[in-house]
This record gives structure tokens, C-alpha cells and sequence, in this order.
């Protein structure tokens, strides 16, 4: 690693939290990382003071997650370096990160579902001994626990507890491991908007009492406004600003992340009246068996140009609902019809009735993270010809014309086609899925969590072009964890909850979110 030059920073935030020592806990001083002849991270130095929440700002594919990679030890940086506590410090792998106290919570869970929450927290230990005393590392956690107010089973399996559940025992699991330093990747994106006031809340209160710092990527600002002191914020690789959160408007932090780009008006909503065809069509429809997410859907409808939106608790049957309309699980009973003609959702199906689905975690369920941007555009026509009809050899030179043109009408971030998709960024990915699904003619649309990690640029392109889907005549599906999402986007509004329809209402300014949400909560 390069010398380290003088840190470009203004003086620290104010010194309100008396007391606390004013050194850094954790300086990233001219970070530099090239993956190839790219560069996704140019120079950036960022300081963490005890105490502090630090929010993280940028655009999808800003370099965010390279940042925390750097210091995490996940990747070498080319060049800079990473101070703690004054001292430099070579983190070459996450373990050092992990001896160091610097500590992360993904997007993505890490805990073994077949454990308990205390064997997850136990065996997550540096120094776990061969033999485990388990009734005093009992006894250990459960005193760690009493004096904690996020509140976890310790002995139920990991695989039965609520997103919300998991994601307060990653949080606590950093704890117990004594993080220091803790990084969060939008942590609140599977907690209900109760659930992260509690835990953005906890964090910052705990970080005020013992001096830890946390660093939180977030596309909310009103996360970045209500928890965080400080803010840097990345642009294409670079640092381009931040500061003092009280002296800064939402506006300022939104420019600094887009400079003066406009974002996507939303369009008019064209009317279809109440006449308007009926094209998805579920009666009766079981799915899942008798466990938790199971379906029993009475009956649910979707008319052409209309966006019905699901909202609920992820857990109660979305993600199966998705599955049995993507035919990744088969309907145990009941009957389902597409244009009133019955629908088995295979892929021969969904190509002759013009549906499309997005599923959630695209780069897990709906592409191969190996393959190239290009073929990953390329599924679903990728062995027809212009007019439909089967190819008997693939078109690569088309392909590859197709695959430009979606990259750029959908703005899609990459090295070229050619790149894995992998390599995209995660907002990056979902732009890619959208454009492969979104494009050419779609009688139904089913979309899961469309906007789920997305800039805030990218959510009012997304939520433009399913409107637009709309307006051309699709009859959209829509299931969304973000409550603010379903109302705003949806024509008409359904609650699932443990798998059953139990509450219907008019979407936009006429739903009552507080009434929803009573619904939501199991409260009928
Ligand atoms: N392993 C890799 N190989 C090649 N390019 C990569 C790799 N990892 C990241 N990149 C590129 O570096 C850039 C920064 O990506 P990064 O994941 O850090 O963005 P981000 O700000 O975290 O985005 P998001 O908000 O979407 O998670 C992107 O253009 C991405 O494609």
C-alpha cells in the first residue's frame, strides 16, 4: 500500500458527544480499486469518530459496496490505506477485519437456518473452543441478551424466525462478537418500518454510550436525515461530497449523488374502466403445503391495465404466491387462468400468454450469475427469431445488438455485455432483469420487491416504466415489502396474511395506510 498522504478532511462534527476520544476509530485514506481497466474506486479516504453513524450515499454502482469490501479485507486495494485508531493496519482477509472489531451486516443473511440463534452466535466466534460448554456460553449470552432491548429466541432454528428476527440477531451476533467498527448494507430493507426505527434506534443510542461507529449504505434519506451524523457520498467511484448531516438538505445529498440529472416524471394514468378484460384470474388456489408462507388464495383478479398491489409481511405467502405464478412450485389446488383460459405457467405458457415475471433476489432467482450480461438479457428469446419463431442455431450477432440496445434504454451499468453479470452492482442487476422482462409486448406482469436495494434515480425509472406497462394495457402484479411503494403504484390494493386474502381497497391518496397496516399485522 501506497504512503499515506495527509487526510483530506474537514475538523470533526461537533463534539457533542462529550467525553468520546478524537481520534479516528477508522480512517480509509485514498482508497483506489481497478478491476481491470476499470476503475470502481478512485481515491476515496472516509473517517469513522467514535460515536459516530455515518451514512454511506450513492448511486447504485457508486462504489459503495467496493468501499466496505476495501476495508472490510474482501478485496486489496491498489492503492491507499486503512488506519485504526491512528495506527495503519494491513486488513488482508476478513478475518483480520474480524480480529480488528470491524464487523458487517448484509443485505443477504449469513446465519446457518438449521442452528439456533444461540449455536449461530456461539459458533460465529473467533475463538470458539473445540469442546463448547454450553450451558455456560448459555448463561454468557443470555446475560449479554437481558441487557440488550432487541429481543431474540435463542433457541429456535434460524430458518423459523421472521426476516425481521434474523436480521436483529445478525445485528446482535456483530455485538457479541464486540464489534467496534460495524457496517451495515441497508439493513432495514426486510424490516418493517417500525422494526428499523427500532433498530436504526438501538444502534444509534448504543454507538452514543460506547463509542462505536457505524457506517450505514442506505438509499433512504430519511434514515440518513432521522439516525446519521455524518454523511459521504460516492459518485461513479469518487468522493464528491458529504458533511455535517444537520447542515445538509435532502436536496443537497441528492444532488451530490446525481448532480443535476432530472429524474423520471411519473406518468398520467391513463383509465381503463371497470369493463376492462380480466386476465389474471386465481380461485381457490393452495400452494406451499400446510408451513409457514403457505397459499389458500379465495379468489384474486387482475384486469387488463390495472396494478393490483400485494402488500404484507414478507413471510405470509408471497414468495410462494410468486413461485406458483412463475411455475417454480405447483398449485396444490385450485384453479388459475390467463385470459380465461386455464394457465400452467411453464415457460411454452408464459411465452403464448405474454407473461412475464420478476422475481425477487434477481441475481439469484432469475439469472446465472456467471454468464455474461448479454446472455442473461438473452433468456427468454435467446433461441427465437425476429418474428417468434424457434431458432435452430442462436443469433449471437443479434443477441448481441439486442443486448446494447436494452443496456442502453434501460441504462443498465456495465463493462460492456460481455461482463458476468455478476459483476454488476446490485441495483445494477435488477435494471438488467427489469429490461429483459419489461421489453416487447406483456399481457401480465407479475413483479416482486421491483425496487428492492435501487438509487432513488433508479426507483422513479422502474416505477415509471411499470406504470407505462400499465398504461399500454398490461395487468400488473405487484408485490412489494415497501407499503410506500404498493400505495403509490397500485390501482387497487390486496393484503396477504398467512397466505390469505384478507383485505381489499383502492390504492393511491384514497388507501389508509394505518388501516392497512392493521391488516398487515394480523388484526382484522
Ligand atoms: N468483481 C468485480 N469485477 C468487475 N467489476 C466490479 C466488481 N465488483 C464491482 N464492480 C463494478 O464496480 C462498480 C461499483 O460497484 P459497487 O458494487 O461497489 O456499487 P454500489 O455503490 O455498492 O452499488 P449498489 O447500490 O447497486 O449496491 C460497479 O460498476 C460494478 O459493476
Amino acid at each position: 500500500m501506497s504512503a499515506l498522504a495527509a487526510s483530506p478532511f474537514e475538523p470533526p462534527a461537533s463534539p457533542k458527544k462529550g467525553g468520546l476520544p478524537t481520534t479516528p476509530l477508522l480512517e480509509a485514506v485514498g482508497l483506489t480499486k481497478r478491476f481491470g481497466t476499470f476503475t470502481a474506486l478512485d481515491n476515496v479516504s472516509i473517517r469513522l469518530m467514535p460515536g459516530e453513524f455515518h451514512a454511506l450515499l450513492g448511486e447504485n454502482g457508486a462504489g459503495k459496496s467496493t468501499l466496505v469490501k476495501c476495508i472490510l479485507g474482501y478485496y486489496a486495494p491498489d492503492a491507499g490505506a486503512v488506519r485504526l485508531e491512528g495506527r495503519e493496519r494491513t486488513i488482508a482477509n476478513p478475518r483480520d477485519a474480524r480480529r480488528a472489531g470491524i464487523g458487517m451486516v448484509y443485505q443477504h443473511f449469513t446465519l446457518v437456518p438449521a442452528m439456533t440463534v444461540l449455536e449461530n452466535l456461539v459458533m460465529a466466534r473467533a475463538d470458539v473452543p473445540p469442546i463448547v460448554d454450553w450451558k455456560a456460553e448459555r448463561r454468557a449470552l443470555q446475560a449479554f441478551i437481558a441487557t440488550m432491548p432487541l429481543k431474540v429466541p435463542l433457541d429456535v432454528p434460524v430458518h423459523r424466525l421472521s426476516a425481521g428476527e434474523r436480521q436483529k440477531t445478525e445485528i446482535l451476533k456483530e455485538l457479541y462478537l464486540g464489534s467496534k467498527v460495524l457496517v451495515l448494507d441497508e439493513p432495514t430493507s426486510v424490516l418493517t418500518p417500525e422494526e428499523a426505527r427500532e433498530v436504526l434506534g438501538f444502534l444509534r443510542a448504543r454507538a452514543i454510550e460506547t463509542g462505536m461507529s457505524v457506517l450505514l449504505i442506505t438509499h433512504k434519506f430519511s434514515e440518513v436525515t432521522s439516525f446519521c451524523d455524518r454523511v459521504t457520498v460516492l459518485r461513479r467511484g469518487a468522493h464528491v461530497g458529504g458533511g455535517t448531516v444537520a447542515d445538509l438538505s435532502t436536496s443537497d445529498m441528492a444532488r451530490m449523488m446525481i448532480g443535476e440529472r432530472r429524474l423520471a416524471p411519473v406518468p398520467e394514468r391513463r383509465a381503463f374502466g371497470p369493463s376492462a378484460a380480466i386476465v389474471l384470474d386465481l380461485s381457490d388456489v393452495s400452494a406451499g403445503g400446510s408451513g409457514r408462507g403457505a397459499i389458500a388464495i379465495e379468489g384474486l383478479t387482475v384486469r387488463a391495465g390495472e396494478i393490483v398491489g400485494i402488500a404484507g409481511i414478507s413471510g405470509n405467502g408471497q414468495t410462494v404466491l410468486v413461485d406458483v405464478l412463475s411455475g417454480q412450485t405447483p398449485a396444490e389446488g385450485g384453479r388459475m387462468t390467463v385470459d380465461g383460459v386455464p394457465y400452467d405457467a411453464s415457460r411454452a405458457a408464459a411465452q403464448a400468454k405474454k407473461v412475464r415475471c420478476l422475481p425477487e433476489e434477481p441475481l439469484r432467482n432469475a439469472c446465472v450469475a456467471r454468464m455474461s450480461v448479454s446472455d442473461n438479457l438473452a433468456f427468454r428469446t435467446f433461441d427465437r427469431g425476429e418474428d417468434g419463431r424457434r431458432l435452430r442455431l442462436v443469433d449471437r450477432a443479434r443477441q448481441r445488438r439486442e443486448a446494447d440496445r436494452l443496456i442502453a434504454a434501460y441504462s443498465v451499468k456495465t463493462q460492456g455485455p460481455g461482463a458476468p453479470i455478476a459483476t454488476l452492482s446490485g441495483g445494477n442487476v435488477q435494471r438488467a432483469v427489469l429490461a429483459r422482462e419489461l421489453d416487447g409486448e406483456t399481457r401480465l406482469l407479475v413483479v416482486a420487491n421491483p425496487c428492492f436495494g435501487l438509487d432513488f434515480g433508479a426507483v422513479a425509472d422502474i416505477r415509471a416504466q411499470i406504470l407505462d406497462a400499465r398504461n399500454r394495457g398490461t395487468a400488473v402484479l405487484l408485490l412489494s415489502e415497501d407499503l410506500d411503494e404498493v400505495v403509490a403504484l397500485s390501482d387497487r390494493i390486496l393484503v396477504l396474511f398467512e397466505g390469505r386474502v384478507v383485505f381489499e381497497t383502492p390504492g393511491g391518496a384514497a388507501a389508509d395506510t394505518t388501516e392497512i397496516g392493521t391488516h398487515m399485522a394480523g388484526h382484522h
